[in-house]
């Protein structure tokens, strides 16, 4: 499939010296969902801001479908709509007036029926002569979905889609990304929620300190949700896991007291009764036993901490 949205070797040092990114590489399909996960401070917006043209990179391309960011940024950038975090627009400006404003932006010939299909998908047509002060925070994220969408871009980027929403407009909005998606529209976002990228996301990447440090299906990941441990707490410490167990994946842990064995438990034989088979067999007893479901959350903490690590402050 042709790619909608190719980034190399993308990097950007703020004049602080702050290095938000470095060596990104990323590409993006058309149709897809993308979701890019990462604490704060991960360098989600500034990513985005690079390739909507609003951060200068340090180093790296961006293309979009075909035309470079940077010498056919016009193009690059008709193609794509943006919602940002927060809603930057005249307060006293009406609803339906921002909305066409933002089309013309863009140098695309009005269109009521447009406007007024647009606002209505959004439940905003009631509302359309309305001042943007007298909304609520969700009707103003409406807006600016609105606004992102009305020059009929092929990418859309939501940072933070539903940061502070209530379920229902959440709801709302996972709808109209999915219904976005099925017009052939590719959408990137930014979340804090897991869940969000567990609900939505066909792909996911992982972003920490400024790397894309995975990118994975959805369903890959899922797989590995599928990973449990089981912590066995002994009736005598051992000093070193004996060699008899040497096929299960096992460590020791609580000084000893504990057995910790991961298993994948989609699996068919997830190795449990053969281990404690095995265990009664060499006479090693256990008091207690319990397991725990590793989530996408733990997976996604593990990484982070484990770059975090890896890399000097
Ligand atoms: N204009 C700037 N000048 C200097 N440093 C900046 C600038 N903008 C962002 N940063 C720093 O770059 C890093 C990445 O910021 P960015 O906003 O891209 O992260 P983020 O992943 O979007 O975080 P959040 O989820 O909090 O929005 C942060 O440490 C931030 O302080």
């Amino acid at each position: 499939m042709q790619p909608v949205l190719s980034i190399a070797g993308l990097g950007k040092t703020y004049k602080s010296g702050h290095e938000a990114l470095s060596g990104v590489d990323l590409t993006i399909d058309k149709g897809e969902i993308f979701a890019l996960l990462g604490p704060n401070g991960a360098g989600k917006t500034t990513l985005i801001s690079i390739v909507c043209g609003i951060v200068t990179p340090s180093a790296g391309t961006v293309t979009v479908a075909g035309h470079d960011h940077v010498q056919g940024y016009r193009a690059a950038r008709s193609l794509i709509g943006l919602v940002p975090q927060e809603l930057h627009t005249d307060a006293f400006e009406k609803v339906i007036a921002t909305v066409s404003f933002s089309r013309g932006l863009f140098g695309k010939p009005r269109d009521p029926a447009f406007i007024e299909q647009l606002l209505r998908d959004l439940s905003l047509w009631d509302k359309r002569d309305a001042k943007i002060l007298e909304l609520s925070g969700g009707m103003k994220r409406r807006v600016m979905i609105a606004k992102a969408l009305s020059h009929e871009p092929e990418i859309l980027f939501l940072d933070e889609p539903t940061a502070g929403v209530d379920v229902e407009l959440r709801r709302d909005m996972w709808a109209m990304v999915r219904s976005l998606r099925d017009r052939g529209v590719t959408i990137i976002l930014t979340t804090h929620y897991i869940e969000e990228a567990e609900e939505m996301a066909d792909r996911v990447g992982v972003i920490s300190k400024g790397r894309l440090i995975l990118v994975e299906e959805k369903h890959a990941l899922i797989k590995k949700l599928g990973r449990k441990t089981l912590t066995l707490n002994l009736a005598e410490p051992l000093a070193a896991v004996p060699g008899e167990l040497a096929e299960w994946r096992l460590e020791l842990a609580g000084e000893g007291h504990e057995l910790v064995y991961e298993f994948d438990s989609q699996a068919e034989a997830t190795g449990v009764p053969s281990l404690l088979r095995r265990m009664s067999d060499i006479g090693i007893a256990f008091k207690d036993l319990h397991t725990k479901q590793s989530s996408l959350e733990d997976i996604f903490v593990g990484l982070v901490h484990d770059t975090k690590a890896e890399q000097p402050a």
